[in-house]
């Protein structure tokens, strides 16, 4: 409540506005009965002149009332379009800082139902709520209170029956609100194993999965429908309950009040009204009662929502960006008595190729891992140098790249960028040093001028040619629509070579310090990666370039390569420098080499250059 209450104080005037429009709708709408029973009572004894301007001040009470609704309706649908605004964004902005971690949390389907389906349910829920709800209080006051001053015995009877039928609905809502909990994760249920099937559907298909999958659906939708049916059956008990309700006050009224006429104690016109008064209130609680069956529901989507806005991410910017404790932290480091022991060799590399990335002691786990995933990680990425990390899968490359971006932190040790540790640093100053090629090349909907323009949004058409030529993306040159071809959600419509290329591109265009490439040649065929690698190294010369791999030939002329497995260091030089020491690059290079034979593949794709 106090999250909705935070949404809609900004506009508190707004909302002021609707409670008054609404008040003069409802107050119109029971003055309308009492100024007719007025004129009945009045005409019943023969004082017709009154007909006319009593007539008159009923179709201005009409008119006014009229007016309240129509503004009120309009200012209500206002107000919570903007505050289901207000919270979408505030959703959205809030996933912007997510982690790793936190994303894993919450999992795809249910963020995509939070955003759209669950503020939906809360903005529809305030719009009724100002709607119905909130006139129902004053709507039974007024009403009842009239009902008194025209007759007590028949006050109370209304008193009684709105109270009966209050706590009746009020029973009926408390019942149904658990249904709604468990309505809300079937939503989220759906959602995952929708976006599965869909996004998954050619594994399913090549698998012959598709009974298997329809019965995974099937139970979801099944179970959506089985609590969307008893939350109906509910509501539509409420239903017939009130109307039958409406009809027994109606005959009560016309019953007890035919006697109080009868005894004198009020006049024929007032009947009129009571039965208006009585209508009124009912159908208001009525309509009040279907609100409430959606205000747990509405509650429930706040929750979830406010799980979302309220999360403090795991990983966090520092409060005060501080720069000197992470230069202190980088110079402390290399005042070590074995990193001096290297002596001279070392400044003179320092001099020629600064530091731009570090990775000090770094140890890694998962939150939900029995073992660390990296262990001990010391290595720096030079300026002007290619740095290259290669190991079986799973060894723990791409966590490598995450460490850098920090979309998780290290357990132990350090991450720095040019000398500072990165947790002191804001997450988008360091990212703003960083031009990242993911392991899944994804691509955005819209152009491919746009997609390339995520790496600088001002980027000239002739910036975007170069980072495609250098890429390897001819390919674009070619396509009727060059810079302005239609790229699909995932970037779909490419191969996955050409999505990496693009990717490439895309990363090319932005000026970084440090490039990371997460295994981004993967899908280019020899000859292709081999030019790539080639013109990269020409392109790139006053940025470290930190290359993931997994073949041998991909990384062949890096300046420094990192062998992982199993999170440690297995060896660490040049590739000929490996291949004389380090037992696990041996393997992998020999083990690459059996495969290209058995390929069939010649010698001029760089593999030649791997098994020398
Ligand atoms: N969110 C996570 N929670 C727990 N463990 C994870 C998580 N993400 C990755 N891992 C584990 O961390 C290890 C390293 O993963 P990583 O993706 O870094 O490997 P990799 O060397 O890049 O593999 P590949 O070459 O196949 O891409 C793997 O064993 C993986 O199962």
């Amino acid at each position: 409540m106090r999250l909705l209450l935070r949404f809609l104080k900004p506009y508190a005037g707004l909302a002021a506005a609707t409670l008054f429009a609404l008040l003069l709708d409802v107050a119109g709408a029971l003055f309308v009965p009492t100024i007719l029973a007025e004129m009945i009572n009045v005409g019943a004894e023969g004082g017709t002149e009154h007909i006319l301007p009593t007539g008159m001040l009923m179709l201005a009470v009409t008119v006014v009332s009229g007016v309240g609704a129509l503004v009120g309706s309009y200012l209500c649908a206002k107000l919570c379009a903007n505050v289901g605004r207000d919270m979408r964004n505030a959703i959205y902005d809030s996933t912007l800082r997510f982690s790793d971690g936190d994303f894993n949390r919450f999992g795809t389907g249910s963020m995509i139902t939070r955003t759209l389906n669950d503020v939906n349910v809360i903005q529809q829920a305030v719009m009724m709520s100002f709607q119905m709800l909130v006139p129902v209080p004053i709507m039974c006051v007024m009403g009842i209170s009239l009902s008194f001053m025209l007759d007590v015995t028949m006050g109370w009877l209304l008193l009684v029956t709105v109270l009966i039928v209050v706590a009746i609905t009020v029973v009926v809502v408390v019942k149904a609100a658990p249904i709604f909990d468990k309505l809300q994760r079937f939503i989220d249920r759906m959602n995952v194993v929708l976006r599965e099937n869909i996004t998954g559907v050619r594994p399913i298909r090549a698998f012959g999965r598709e009974r298997h999958e329809r019965k995974r659906l099937d139970t979801a939708f099944s179970d959506y429908a089985g609590s969307a049916i008893r939350v109906n059956l509910l509501f539509a008990g409420l239903d017939s309950f009130s109307f039958f309700f409406i009809n027994i006050i109606i005959v009560a009224v016309m019953w007890v009040g035919g006697d109080r006429v009868g005894m004198h104690a009020m006049q024929i016109g007032d009947i009129t009204a009571l039965i208006e008064y009585s209508i009124l209130i009912l159908f208001y609680i009525m309509m009040a009662g279907f609100v409430m069956f959606m205000v747990p529901r509405a509650f429930i989507c706040l929750g979830r929502a406010k799980e979302v806005i309220d999360l403090k991410p795991s990983i966090a910017d520092p409060e005060g960006p501080d720069a000197t404790e992470g230069r202190n932290a980088a110079l402390a480091w290399q005042k070590q008595p074995s990193y001096l022991a290297q002596g001279e060799a070392r400044a003179a590399l320092d001099a020629a190729h600064p530091k731009v990335a570090c990775f000090n002691h770094m140890t890694f786990r998962f939150s939900d891992a029995a073992e660390d995933t990296l262990q001990d990680l010391t290595f720096s990425c030079r300026r002007g140098q290619t740095t290259a990390i290669i190991g079986p899968t799973g060894s723990g490359k791409s966590t490598i790249a995450r460490l850098m971006l920090r979309l998780i932190d290290a357990t132990d040790g350090r991450v720095l960028l040019e000398g500072r540790n990165v947790t002191t640093m804001t997450q988008a100053e360091l990212r703003d040093h960083i031009a990242y090629v993911p392991q899944k090349a994804w691509l955005f909907s819209g152009t491919i001028a746009e997609n390339l323009r995520y790496g600088d949004p001002d980027a000239t058409d002739e910036e975007l040619w170069h980072a495609l030529d250098v890429a390897q993306g001819s390919f674009v040159r070619e396509l009727p629509d060059g810079l302005d071809s239609r790229v699909a959600q995932g970037g779909t419509n490419f191969s996955g070579g050409q999505r990496q290329r693009l990717a490439i591109a895309r990363a090319l265009v932005k000026k970084a310090d440090l490039y990371i490439f997460d295994d981004s040649f993967s899908a280019l065929d020899f000859a292709t990666d081999a030019k790539l690698r080639k013109a990269l190294a020409t392109e790139i010369t006053d940025a470290a370039v930190l290359i993931i791999a997994q073949r041998v030939s991909t990384i062949v002329h890096a300046d420094q390569i990192i062998v992982l497995a199993d999170g440690k260091v297995q060896g660490r030089g040049t590739h000929d420098e490996l291949m004389r020491t380090c037992a696990t690059y041996q393997e992998i290079a020999r083990s690459q080499m059996r495969a290209d034979d058995a390929d069939g593949t010649d010698g001029t794709d760089g593999t030649d250059e791997v098994v020398k």
